[in-house]
């Protein structure tokens, strides 16, 4: 607690009257600091290609989800702009119009309004660029949607009309977009004009939005834009420089994240950008959706539990090792729920697994992604059969019952900007077993020897990010799954552990608080 100096000899009346003091002043700051964002009630646009529980192909749908209910007990009220899906349209249509738009950029759309678990939706109704099969970014056959450089374009375009208030009776006072699938918002906006101020948060730098310069007409955007000090990128244009050049304050998912990517190694093409934008990048760790992943009520496992229920998770591992066809034991179950690609190095899995095998254990990988790395995975599996289960595809209620089963999580990511398996992953009581970068090396804590004896360990943790270390990882947690009361007190510590989105929403309303304050004051 903040203020207290313990150091003094104080007699205990007077440390709990100073204990007492200092715990008002805390409550009277954060009261403060809510109010210093509630003063005027916020009301914030967001814009986003996906959101849980409607439309979710990773961990942006499920920060674009959970983010808006935390920020409500700020006093922040959230409306998310999202393409009209077709999974999204069956639910919007059942309402009327909000207003209809009659060129965006040559296309007509009717904006619908939907409600749902408690999040507030603008829904862009055009059928012609969101209303077909496949998922937000590919078409059923998994290649790219050939026009995305319009329809995100046309996502962004809408967020900005209304943000400049195209919409009768509701202006926001500050945008929210995310990635570069909304980037271009904020170059909207300042083409039109407009101050509103725009946070852009960056999910993961490897997706730019990167396209010819041909295109600016078709964007709607001035020749003018094609400079390196606004959207040029190596020859061609980037929807994400766009919005990093001109959103007025940029967030990532991590502290440490933000730190990496202002070098070459991380910055994948964009460090010297940020490294000019430093002065408003900043790390927000993400949180999790507490409602959504907890294992005491999760409605997706057979058997739930909590920590003093514990032992309750062996039946959902025998359920688990029965439905993927894997020998029934009593050795480690490993599993790793992932997006199955190169950022994710589930190739340096498919080489290693072996390890997993020799001491006993079992291996489960749900994902999809890159066709090659998902057939080394599959042709492992083939050589340890009954040890090692592949599932490709997307699985909501499996992911969910993978986490209530499995022993540890494994993400041996190249880099990561937050990730949020691991955090689901303790939650649920499996102890993650993670490469050191971005959010994974400041979410867990290595279980070596100074943290296990100070009950601090939360997983373990490899570096450098390679096939041996990933090894070296693993039979370190195998070894400690044979000592059964140093497991018992990892997973309790994991699930200790306090992810939830309250710290971080936090400093979300501080950061909208501050740049609405600013355009406040500039205007009066
Ligand atoms: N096959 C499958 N079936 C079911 N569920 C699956 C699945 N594959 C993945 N998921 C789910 O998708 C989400 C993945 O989120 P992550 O944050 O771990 O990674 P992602 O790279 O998508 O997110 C990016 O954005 C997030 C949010 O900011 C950052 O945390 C992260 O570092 C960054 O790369 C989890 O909810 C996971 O359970």
């Amino acid at each position: 607690m903040a203020g207290v100096d313990l150091t003094l000899a104080l007699s205990r009346a007077q440390f709990i009257q100073r204990v007492r003091e200092a715990y008002y002043r805390e409550e009277d700051e954060v009261a403060n600091r809510r109010r210093a964002v509630t003063r005027v009630p916020l009301h914030v646009l967001a814009v986003t290609s996906e959101i849980y529980p409607l439309v979710k192909t990773g961990g942006l749908a499920d920060v674009t989800g959970a983010l808006p209910k935390a920020l409500a007990t700020f006093g922040i009220e959230t409306h998310t702009l999202i393409p009209g899906y077709p999974s999204i349209l069956a639910l919007a249509r059942l309402h009327p119009p909000l207003m209809e738009f009659d060129d965006l950029l040559g296309e007509k759309a009717t904006l619908r309004h939907l409600e749902i678990d408690g999040i507030s939706l603008f829904v862009l109704d055009a059928p012609d660029l969101y209303d077909r099969p496949g998922g937000p970014y590919v078409d059923e056959n998994g290649y790219d949607h050939h026009d995305n450089w319009k329809r995100f374009a046309v996502l962004s375009l809408a967020g900005a009309e209304i943000a400049a208030g195209a919409l009768p009776g509701w202006r926001p006072d500050l945008v929210h977009t995310h990635d570069w699938q909304s980037a271009l918002t904020s170059v909207y906006l300042r083409q039109m004009g407009s101050p509103v101020p725009v946070v852009l948060t960056i999910h993961n730098l490897a997706f730019q939005g990167q396209y010819s310069s041909d295109l600016l007409p078709l964007i709607g955007l001035p020749p003018e834009v094609f400079s390196v000090d606004s959207m040029e990128y190596f020859g061609d244009i980037s929807y994400l420089k766009g919005g990093l050049m001109t959103a007025d304050h940029i967030t990532v998912v991590s502290p440490t994240y933000a730190r990496e990517i202002l070098s070459p190694t991380f910055g994948m093409g964009l460090d010297g950008v940020l490294n000019t934008r430093i002065d408003r990048l900043q790390g927000i760790v993400n949180g999790i959706d507490n409602e959504v992943w907890n294992p005491s009520t999760d409605p997706y496992l057979p058997f739930r539990f909590d920590m003093k229920t514990l032992r309750n998770k062996k039946n959902n591992k025998a359920l688990l090792l029965e439905r993927f066809n894997l020998q029934p034991g009593d050795g480690p179950l490993f599993s790793a729920v992932t997006r199955v690609t190169w950022q994710k190095g589930m190739d340096m899995l498919a080489e290693v697994a072996d390890e997993i095998f020799y001491r006993g254990g079992r291996l489960i990988v749900l994902g999809q992604g890159d066709h090659a790395i998902e057939n080394a995975l599959k042709e492992t599996a083939a050589r340890f059969p009954g040890k090692m289960a592949v599932s490709v595809g997307y699985n909501e209620p499996t992911a969910h019952l993978i986490h209530g089963g499995s022993d540890s999580i494994i993400q041996p990511s190249r880099f990561e900007p937050c990730g949020l398996t691991q955090l689901y992953a303790m939650r649920y009581g499996c102890v993650p077993v993670v490469s050191r970068t971005g959010g994974l090396s400041e979410t867990i804590i290595d279980a070596n020897d100074a943290a296990l004896s100070a009950r601090a360990a939360t997983g373990f943790q490899f570096h450098p990010v390679r096939p041996e270390g990933l090894r070296q990882a693993l039979r370190r947690a195998a070894d400690a799954y044979e000592d059964k009361r140093k497991w018992a007190r990892l997973q309790l510590q994991a699930m200790r552990a306090d992810y939830s989105w309250d710290r971080s929403a936090e400093s979300y309303a501080e950061v909208y608080g501050r740049l609405t304050e600013q355009r406040f004051q500039a205007t009066h």
